[in-house]
């Protein structure tokens, strides 16, 4: 036998002293050069293909001699590119036909990658400068226009300079102007005129000029978000003053609260620029569904080019982030078939209503434009001093229901002795009035007139009673179930009205606490024969809707998808790609009144949901009491403080399952709150963490806030639940459903989930692809070799949130990450730039 090119690789052979290159003679190195022949002697034989190395190098023989080897099948390299194995390290021979081609993918990527840092820092920049005319106000962008092609190294004093040298119509002064930006290192620069004349005779001047080799572009200055379009065209109510406020809250600072919110701050608070229009909004059609121009079909094409966007920034990021030495996923690989996307979209599921399909809306109480007290939508961005009302008539994702109950709200305020609350003074008494509609089970032949299947109306009326006599608050409150009642009686047909509660908030933005003291009115008899009890606390205020065929009831302030028709296709894709059996056991992670776990419980095993709202725990048990659900069971806590525990709970059974432990001593095993990763005490303090900065909205303001010993307790209560405990030995398959909030999972969520190996499949449903990405980047993302401990978060104030992923998943501990396996869109919110999103994940 030939030692030299001994078929069977020996141990030795199989730790070169670099392991990248297989022990064999003339074997071509990545450089071109010859490697000589290395000794080696003879071990005894065992099966070659069971070494690592085995044909994971091509034969420098059989290539050179086209295709004659002397050992012929038994030769340990491989004969042609179809034999060739992928290295332990999941790098390819470097001489072969797969490592170009990565390589190829990696340079074209890592340019990608820079073209992409450059547009991200450039609308960082662009949004900086627009939004700072330099008086500290904000920019009119019908007096602005921005200048492309500018080069690169110049600051603002360079733009000004070259502004005021050039002159032709106005040859001795140069190019008149009252503010001129430029960030070094951008190609855009802003410029803002003091009128139009101005403006006019710049573009003028400006016309086919150029800089070096490179033509002046004049462009419309496009904000980033309607606020700045909206901003000239609105009057600050007559009740304010109209001095600029630093923004205070999430709401009107554009921070977006929950997807099933709508208001300014949220939905509304879209990226308008992208939707393809260019007028100026004016009206609240305009800012709260921007894309309502549009036939619905442009709608889901514009949606799904916007995710798919979104979606090639995991890729892009994963690849960064993967580890040096580590060779890149397949799935990376292959991305480059699909245009970069992780996996393909398989497509965009419409929304079986276009219109009026949502059950809640929240309508701001205001100023109109003309000083009338208003309830509808806000116009514009409070921290552009926009706090203009305008009904919401024009709305299409509004129900005619709900429009009429703002209309009856509005009219009782013009008459009301309470004052409406004033966003600049922080004082007043009527904020905000919520309506939430539940309907009649429904076909979708039924879809035609949808509103005739509204049979429940919930009205949450948000005060701030500080300061204000309880004889006047109790006259008023009488007024106001006076009004509704009478109102929705005397409309034809008349309304519905199953509950009116009062939410007392006193803090500065609407979005209240869970926790903000609710009160129940109650509501006289139609024919207003009984008195109103307006204190009373007695009546538990809920409404009901149907998902899948079974009931669901909602207390005031849990969440429910605001489009119940298109929620039900949407849980059902994820139930479909969760791939359930009866062996299996779901993880409903953020479940709220239960929806997901109760619409899949009888595909299923068993489900465990946790959700942090203790309302929505609370509906949760009631609606699988009412639809006869058994195998169900939910924990109120945030799922950062329990999914360790109930992750190891559930999987470590399964493992001594696997170990033949005796299925008694599991069953009356005690259960503690210990994470392998993150004990309890550390995960209490996961809040002060600042690399969570995901703006975790409800995550991060939690109910929850009692000390690790409340949290413990509740925890063992919850889980020696005998019946949770005997029947989880039967669970073969384990899947996570997660549906967070905008923020996305908190990142003791992320870490549990990758790091507990039996949990295989995931699926993601996501209101905001942005931090869908984030997530999957830190869930996806191959380890390293060794993990990087305390690189601290410095600066992740700055980061995006795929910078800030890739941070993170440097520490996470080394673990197997999940794969991208499909994803799908599914449109909850036509008309507006939204849409909800569901990617499945294996590994
Ligand atoms: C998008 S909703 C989904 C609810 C539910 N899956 C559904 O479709 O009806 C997100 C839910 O997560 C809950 N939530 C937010 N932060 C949480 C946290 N840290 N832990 C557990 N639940 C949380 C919210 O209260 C809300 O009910």
């Amino acid at each position: 036998m030939n030692a030299q090119h001994s078929p069977i690789p020996s141990q030795q052979q199989i730790q070169p002293s670099n392991p990248q290159l297989a022990d064999h003679d003339d074997i071509a190195t990545t450089t071109g050069e010859k490697r000589k022949r290395e000794n080696t002697t003879t071990q005894p034989e065992t099966d070659p293909s069971l070494n690592p190395l085995y044909k994971t190098s091509l034969c420098s023989y059989f290539r050179r001699h086209l295709g004659a080897c002397s050992h012929g099948s038994t030769c340990r390299y491989a004969h042609g590119e179809e034999e060739l194995r992928p290295r332990p390290d999941n790098t390819w021979d470097p001489t072969s036909e797969r490592a170009k081609k990565a390589i190829k993918l990696e340079t074209t990527n890592n340019n990608d990658d820079k073209e992409e840092e450059e547009e991200e820092a450039e609308e960082i920049a662009m949004t900086d400068i627009a939004a700072d005319d330099g008086d500290g106000g904000c920019l009119d962008t019908g007096l602005s226009k921005c200048l492309v092609n500018l080069p690169r190294k110049w600051h603002s004093d360079n733009l000004r300079k070259f502004l005021s040298d050039q002159g032709v119509v106005s040859v001795f002064q140069g190019i008149l102007f009252k503010s001129a930006k430029k960030k070094k290192g951008m190609s855009v620069g802003f410029v803002s005129f003091e009128d139009t004349e101005q403006l006019k005779t710049a573009i003028e001047e400006l016309e086919g000029r150029s800089i070096g080799n490179k033509n002046i572009k004049v462009a419309d200055v496009i904000p980033r978000s309607f606020e700045q379009k909206i901003k000239s065209a609105m009057a600050v109510p007559q009740e304010a003053p109209q001095t600029m406020e630093p923004a205070l809250d999430g709401e009107n600072a554009g921070i977006s609260r929950s997807s099933d919110s709508i208001g300014y701050g949220d939905e509304n608070n879209d990226n308008s620029t992208q939707d393809g229009s260019n007028s100026r909004a004016k009206c609240a059609r305009d800012v709260v569904t921007p894309l309502a121009h549009m036939p619905y079909d442009d709608q889901l094409e514009h949606k799904k080019k916007s995710i798919m966007q979104m979606l090639k920034k995991l890729t892009r990021n994963a690849r960064k982030a993967c580890p040096s030495g580590v060779s890149l996923p397949e799935w990376i690989l292959k991305s480059r078939e699909i245009g970069g996307l992780p996996c393909e979209l398989e497509g965009i599921i419409e929304s079986p209503l276009r219109n009026g399909y949502r059950n809640k809306c929240e309508f701001s109480v205001g100023y109109s434009l003309q000083g009338k007290p208003t309830v509808g939508f806000m116009l514009g961005n409070f921290r552009e001093g926009v706090t203009a009302v305008e009904e919401p008539l024009g709305c299409p994702n509004v129900s005619s229901i709900a429009c009429k109950y703002a209309s009856i709200f509005q009219e009782f305020l013009q008459q009301s002795d309470l004052p409406i609350w004033n966003r600049f003074k922080n004082s007043g008494f009527w904020r905000q009035l919520t309506v939430r509609e539940g309907r009649l089970p429904r076909k979708a032949a039924d879809i035609a007139n949808p509103e005739a299947y509204i049979s429940e109306v919930m009205l949450i009326v948000q005060v701030s009673s500080v300061g204000f006599g309880d004889d006047l608050i109790t006259n008023e409150l009488r007024g106001l179930t006076h009004s509704f009642t009478t109102g929705a009686a005397g409309s034809t047909p008349p309304l519905p009205l199953t509950a009116l509660v009062l939410q007392d908030h006193q803090g500065i933005s609407n979005v209240a606490p869970a926790d903000a003291p609710l009160r129940t009115l109650l509501l006289p008899n139609t024919d207003g024969g009984s008195d109103v009890l307006a204190n009373s606390n007695v009546v538990e205020a809920r409404i009901h809707d149907y998902i899948s065929n079974l009931r669901f009831s909602i207390s005031p302030t849990a969440f429910f998808q605001v489009n119940t028709l298109a929620a039900e296709k949407l849980y059902s894709l994820a139930g479909d790609w969760a791939g359930l059996g009866p062996d299996t056991l779901l993880f409903d992670i953020c479940c709220g009144t239960g929806t997901i776990g109760l619409t899949l419980a009888d595909r299923v095993g068993m489900v465990v949901g946790v959700e942090m709202n203790a309302s929505a725990v609370s509906d949760a048990h009631r609606n699988a009491e009412i639809n006869g659900i058994k195998n169900c069971r939910f924990v109120c806590a945030k799922a950062e403080d329990v999914i360790g525990s109930l992750l190891k709970e559930y999987l470590d059974v399964r493992q001594k399952e696997g170990e033949q432990v005796n299925a008694s001593e599991s069953r009356d095993k005690d259960v503690t709150v210990e994470d392998n990763n993150t004990p309890i005490d550390d995960v209490l303090d996961s809040s002060n963490n600042p690399s969570h900065g995901l703006g975790n909205g409800e995550g991060a303001s939690g109910h929850l806030e009692n000390g690790g010993q409340e949290i413990r307790s509740q925890l063992q209560k919850s889980c020696t639940s005998k019946e949770g405990s005997s029947s989880m030995l039967h669970y073969k398959n384990v899947v996570a459903i997660v549906d967070p909030p905008r923020g996305g999972l908190h990142p003791t969520v992320i870490k549990a989930l990758r790091t507990h190996s039996c949990l295989r499949r995931l699926v993601y449903i996501s209101c905001n692809p942005e931090t869908l990405v984030a997530n999957a980047i830190e869930l996806c993302t191959p380890s390293p070799e060794k993990v990087e401990k305390g690189n601290g978060s410095k600066g992740w104030r700055k980061m995006s949130s795929a910078g800030l992923a890739r941070h993170r998943a440097k520490s996470m501990p080394i673990s197997e990450p999940f794969q991208p396996v499909k994803s799908m869109a599914v449109d909850l919110f036509p008309h507006t730039t939204h849409c909800e999103m569901v990617m499945l994940l294996e590994r």
